[in-house]
């Protein structure tokens, strides 16, 4: 279908902002299901991130879904529109030269696959937070496990709706064996060469 639509070319590049900022944009990708350790982890990261001096902005699944997602549930066809918009609007701050974090449950493998090609490989880092269902249950932060074994909650992930693992994420990390602020240093550590510019 023809659109009409021609992008105005506006001449600050995204290299200039780049430079200004002093580092490059990246978006770190959290899967893993709900009460995992997403946010308290990608909490964490942002912290030692921001004490680097590096920019950063935290998409949140739960903040995402009250507001700009807010007519979306959670069937599979809506979990893949959540993603691609929020897919989208991290390839915005990606081009703003923002270090993005993002925390969302993301089960389908096509779905985390678009993100991937959405934003371009090179900007794309994932991380897996694999914490057994047993642990995420026992956890239970939100009381959602106990309303999804009471059939209150329909398609809640890891009972009534898939979790697809990552076969090849960047990273994995164990919350059940690894402290909070050791995952965050090891991602900080895994993720630092990608930030500087060449010539650092
Ligand atoms: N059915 C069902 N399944 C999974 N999660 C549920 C569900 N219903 C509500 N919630 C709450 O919504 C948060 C997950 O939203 P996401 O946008 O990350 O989900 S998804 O990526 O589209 O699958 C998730 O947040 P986190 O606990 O931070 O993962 C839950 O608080
Ligand atoms: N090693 C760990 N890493 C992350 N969270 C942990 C860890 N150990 C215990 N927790 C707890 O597990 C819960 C994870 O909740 P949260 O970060 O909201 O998960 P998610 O964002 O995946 O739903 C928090 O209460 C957190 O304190």
């Amino acid at each position: 279908m023809e659109t009409h639509i021609t992008p105005y070319n506006y001449s600050i590049s995204k290299a200039q902002r780049e430079k200004l900022l002093g580092h490059k944009p990246l978006l770190i990708w959290f899967t893993g299901l709900s009460g995992s350790g997403k946010s308290t982890i990608a909490n964490a990261l942002e912290n030692l991130l921001h004490a680097k001096g590096i920019k950063t902005y935290t998409l949140d699944g739960d903040v995402i879904r009250s507001g700009l997602n807010s007519d979306l549930q959670f069937t599979p066809e809506h979990r893949a529109e959540n993603i691609r918009r929020i897919a989208e609007v991290a390839n915005l701050m990606l081009d703003a030269g923002l270090v993005v974090l993002a925390a969302f449950v993301s089960p389908y493998k096509k779905d985390r696959a678009g993100v991937r090609k959405i934003v371009n490989e090179a900007n794309f880092v994932e991380i897996y937070i694999n914490t057994p269902l047993e642990v995420c249950e026992q956890r239970d932060v939100k009381g959602l496990y106990k309303k999804a074994r009471a059939g209150i909650i329909k398609n809640m992930t890891g009972i009534s709706a898939p979790y697809e693992a990552p076969e090849n994420p960047d990273l994995e990390i164990h919350t059940a064996n690894e402290l909070v602020e050791a995952a965050a240093k090891r991602i900080l550590h895994s993720i630092m060469p990608k930030l500087l510019h060449k010539h650092e």
